[in-house]
């Protein structure tokens, strides 16, 4: 099998194509968070009301404590929210699912698998076949360029090759949506540019909804297609952004004219 047929020829080749798997689109209507504690009760979301649209790059942005895991969380079905209403294309979400894929900034890999093992394990679980299984990690391994690191074990990977292999794991699993928290934070600076590509060019070929959090400013801009913005007690939506740049994202682009504008009215409203 050709490395350049997309996963959906992949899986259609083996019967297993969700039929829904161009969707991926989230609807979250009048969210609330309240975490009750000992002796009070602690609003983390207020009133969240956002469309993430089918194949859209998204990321959420705001200081410390604004309830940017928190939402995530409960888009991933790990955390229960307790008011409002929550959809992936208009079924709620009521907990963790497959379709929803998941990348930390924590380094999630299991230590005992090698990269292929890793990048295999979630169609392993669906019971797809050892072939179709080879075809899918030779892909993702080409695609984050790990291919002569098939047989290592995450041990003996840097942090941003781990990244990398997360990445290729999550989408593995077909999600129809990628939820990623910070997962470039703890990368030095040249590796974390070199990841916002790569991510680019996964997006492009995957056409996932992408849900994305980080404090990076520049980050939200260079990645997304929307940033929204949230400020915190309660945690709230501030405003959103359009991100009006070339689809094509190169490295120059940082010093866009309307990169520029944008990053100042973020900060301006940041600080504020
Ligand atoms: N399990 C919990 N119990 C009580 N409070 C919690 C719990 N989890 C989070 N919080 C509180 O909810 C608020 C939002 O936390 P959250 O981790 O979502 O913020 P964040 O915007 O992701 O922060 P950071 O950018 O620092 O990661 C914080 O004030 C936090 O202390």
């Amino acid at each position: 099998m050709s490395a350049e047929l997309s996963l959906r020829e992949t899986y259609t080749e083996v019967g297993d194509a969700p039929s829904t798997y161009t969707n991926g689109q989230i609807e979250i209507r009048g969210l609330h968070k309240t975490y009750e504690t000992k002796n009070k009760s602690f609003t983390a979301l207020e009133n969240i009301d956002l469309n993430i649209k089918e194949n859209e790059f998204l990321t959420i942005i705001g200081p410390s404590g604004c309830g940017k895991s928190t939402l995530l969380r409960i888009v991933a079905g790990l955390d229960e929210a307790t008011g409002g209403e929550l959809t992936l294309d208009n079924e709620p979400i009521v907990g963790p699912g497959a379709e929803r894929g998941m990348v930390f900034q924590g380094y999630t890999l299991f230590p005992w698998l090698t990269v292929r093992e890793n990048i295999e394990y979630g169609p392993k679980l669906k019971g797809i076949p050892t072939l179709e299984r080879r075809g899918i990690s030779n892909r993702f391994l080409k695609i984050i360029r790990l291919e002569s690191f098939a047989k290592s074990y995450p041990k003996e990977l840097s942090g941003g090759m781990k990244q990398r292999v997360a990445i290729a794991r999550a989408l593995a699993n077909q999600p129809k949506v990628l939820l990623m928290d910070e997962p470039f934070g703890a990368l030095d600076a040249q590796t974390k540019l070199e990841m916002q590509e790569m991510l680019l060019d996964v997006w492009e070929r995957e056409k996932t909804t992408v849900l994305f959090i980080t404090h990076d400013i520049d980050e939200a801009i260079f990645l997304s297609q929307r940033i929204v913005v949230m400020g915190a007690n309660p945690g709230r939506i501030l405003k959103q952004f359009e991100v009006k740049l070339p689809e094509k994202r190169t490295a120059n682009i940082r010093e866009h004219r309307a990169f520029l504008e944008l990053k100042h009215e973020i900060v301006g409203l940041l600080q504020h």
